[in-house]
C-alpha cells in the first residue's frame, strides 16, 4: 500500500453549542458530520510536488529542490507545538505569488499546504515528491469545518509520506484507523494548518474531524461524549459567504472593546453547553419526544447570544424564522455570519411540517439536508470502500 499511494477521508462537524466561546476557554460540544473530504496520494518520482484542489480552484505544482531550499530557510523552528509565525507565512507568500492580506479560499488553502508540507518535511523526512488532489462532500466556509476536514487529510497524508505514521490498512480490508498515538500527531498539525487559515482556531473542528464521534472541547481537553442520542437534525445552508478568521477576529475586538458586557455572555453560553451535555447524557439512546423542549430552549437562547456578539446574519435570522413557523427550533452553527444553521427535528415533528419547512427554506434560496451525525474521524481508505462518485472526482483532479 504505501509505495502504491494512499487514500484518506476526513469528516466535518457540527457544532451543537459553543461556537466562538471555544476559542476564548469555554466548552464547545461538537459532531462528527456525513459529510466528508478525501485525499488521495500518489507517489511520483521526477521531483516534482503537485496538489490539485478542485474546491478551490487550485493546481499547482512545484519543484521538490526548490521546496527544500525554501524550507532551508524558514525551517529554524518548525514545530508542531509553535504557531506558524508572520515571518515564516510571509516568506510563503512570496514564494506562491500570494498577496500579503490575502483572504481568498484558493490563497489560503495554498498557503496552509505549503505550510504543513515544508513543516513536517523538515521535522520528519525529506519534502516529498507526490501528486496529491483533495475533494470535498461538504461546502467550503459554511460553518461545517470544510478548513479543519482539509487540514486533518493533509496532515495524515503528509505524515505518512514522511513515514512519521503507519500504514494501518491490510490487504483486503476496506478501512482502518490509526491508533491513539498518531491520531493525536495528525490531529496537533492540522491545527497547524487551521492556524495558517483561521488566525486564532481554538482547536475543536480539527478535532472532531481527528477523533470523530461527538465530543466535549474545552482549552484543547478532549473528551468524548459516550452515549449520544440519536438526534435528527436538519442542515441549512444560507449559502452567505463567510470568513471564520474574520468572525473569531471581530468577537475578540468586542471582547476587548466591551470585557464587562461580553463576557458574561461568553459564560452563559458555556452554561448552555453544560445543561445541553447534561440532558444528551439523562436521554435514551432513543429518546421519546418529552426530552425536546430543553434542547430547543437552549437553541433559541445560544442563538440571541450568538447575535449579542456580534456573528449573527439577516439570512440566519431568516432561517430561524422561516422554522418557527413550522414550531422548529434553530441556530447557527460554526462560525456564523451567514452560512449553516441547524434545526432540531424531535420525533413528533410530522414528516408534513419538516417537508412544509425544508420547502420554505429552499424558496429562501436556501439549501437544506438531513445527514447522519456521529461519523468516524480520519481514515484509510482502500480504493473498493469509496464510492464512484468520490473515485471519479479524484480521477479528474
Ligand atoms: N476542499 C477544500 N480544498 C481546499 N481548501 C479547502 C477545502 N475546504 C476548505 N478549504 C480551505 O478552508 C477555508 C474555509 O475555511 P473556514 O474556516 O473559513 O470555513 P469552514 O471551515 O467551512 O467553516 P467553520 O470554520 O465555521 O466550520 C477555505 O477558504 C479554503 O482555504
Ligand atoms: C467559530 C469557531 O468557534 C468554530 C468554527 O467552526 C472557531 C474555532 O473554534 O476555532
Ligand atoms: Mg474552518
Amino acid at each position: 500500500m504505501p509505495e502504491r499511494g494512499l487514500l484518506v477521508s476526513a469528516p466535518g462537524k457540527v457544532i451543537l453549542h459553543g461556537e466562538h466561546a471555544v476559542v476564548h476557554g469555554k466548552a464547545a460540544l461538537a459532531v462528527a458530520l456525513g459529510l466528508r473530504t478525501f485525499l488521495r496520494l500518489r507517489h511520483g518520482g521526477g521531483g516534482r510536488l503537485c496538489v490539485c484542489l478542485p474546491g478551490v480552484g487550485v493546481r499547482r505544482e512545484w519543484d521538490v529542490a526548490e521546496l527544500r531550499v525554501l524550507r532551508d530557510r524558514i525551517a529554524a523552528d518548525f514545530d508542531e507545538s509553535k504557531s506558524p509565525s508572520v515571518e515564516q507565512l510571509d516568506v510563503l507568500k512570496e514564494f506562491a505569488g500570494i498577496a500579503a492580506d490575502a483572504s481568498a479560499p484558493d490563497s489560503l488553502a495554498v498557503l496552509a499546504f505549503l505550510y504543513m508540507c515544508l513543516a513536517i518535511s523538515a521535522k520528519y523526512g525529506d519534502v516529498p515528491s507526490v501528486d496529491i488532489a483533495v475533494w470535498s462532500e461538504l461546502p467550503t466556509g459554511a460553518g461545517l469545518g470544510s478548513s479543519a476536514a482539509y487540514a486533518v487529510c493533509l496532515a495524515a497524508a503528509l505524515l505518512h509520506a514522511c513515514r512519521a505514521i503507519s500504514c494501518p490498512l491490510k490487504d483486503g480490508e476496506a478501512t482502518a484507523r490509526w491508533t491513539e498515538e498518531e491520531m493525536t500527531l495528525i490531529n496537533s498539525w492540522a491545527f497547524q494548518g487551521e492556524r495558517v487559515i483561521h488566525g486564532n482556531p481554538s482547536g475543536v473542528d480539527n478535532a472532531v474531524g481527528t477523533w470523530g464521534g461527538a465530543l466535549r472541547y474545552q482549552s484543547g481537553k478532549i473528551t468524548s461524549l459516550k452515549r449520544v442520542p440519536t438526534l435528527r437534525i436538519l442542515l441549512t445552508n444560507t449559502k452567505v459567504p463567510r470568513s471564520t478568521k474574520v468572525l473569531v477576529a471581530g468577537v475578540k475586538e468586542k471582547i476587548v472593546k466591551f470585557p464587562a458586557i461580553m463576557n458574561p455572555v461568553l459564560d452563559s453560553i458555556d452554561a448552555i453547553s453544560q445543561e445541553c451535555q447534561s440532558v444528551l447524557e439523562a436521554m435514551p439512546t432513543n429518546p421519546s419526544p418529552e426530552y425536546y423542549p430543553v434542547l430547543e430552549e437552549l437553541f433559541d437562547i445560544n442563538q440571541h447570544h450568538l447575535n449579542v456578539i456580534g456573528v449573527g446574519h439577516p439570512s440566519l435570522d431568516r432561517l430561524c424564522r422561516v422554522t418557527a413557523s413550522h414550531g422548529l427550533h434553530s441556530k447557527l452553527t460554526g462560525a456564523g455570519g451567514g452560512g449553516c444553521g441547524i434545526t432540531l427535528l424531535p420525533p413528533d415533528a410530522t414528516p408534513l411540517a419538516v417537508e412544509a419547512a425544508k420547502r420554505d427554506l429552499c424558496a429562501c434560496g436556501f439549501e437544506c439536508w438531513e445527514t447522519d451525525i456521529g461519523a468516524p474521524g480520519v481514515t484509510l481508505h482502500s480504493s473498493s470502500s469509496l464510492n464512484a462518485e468520490v473515485l471519479h472526482a479524484l480521477a479528474e483532479s
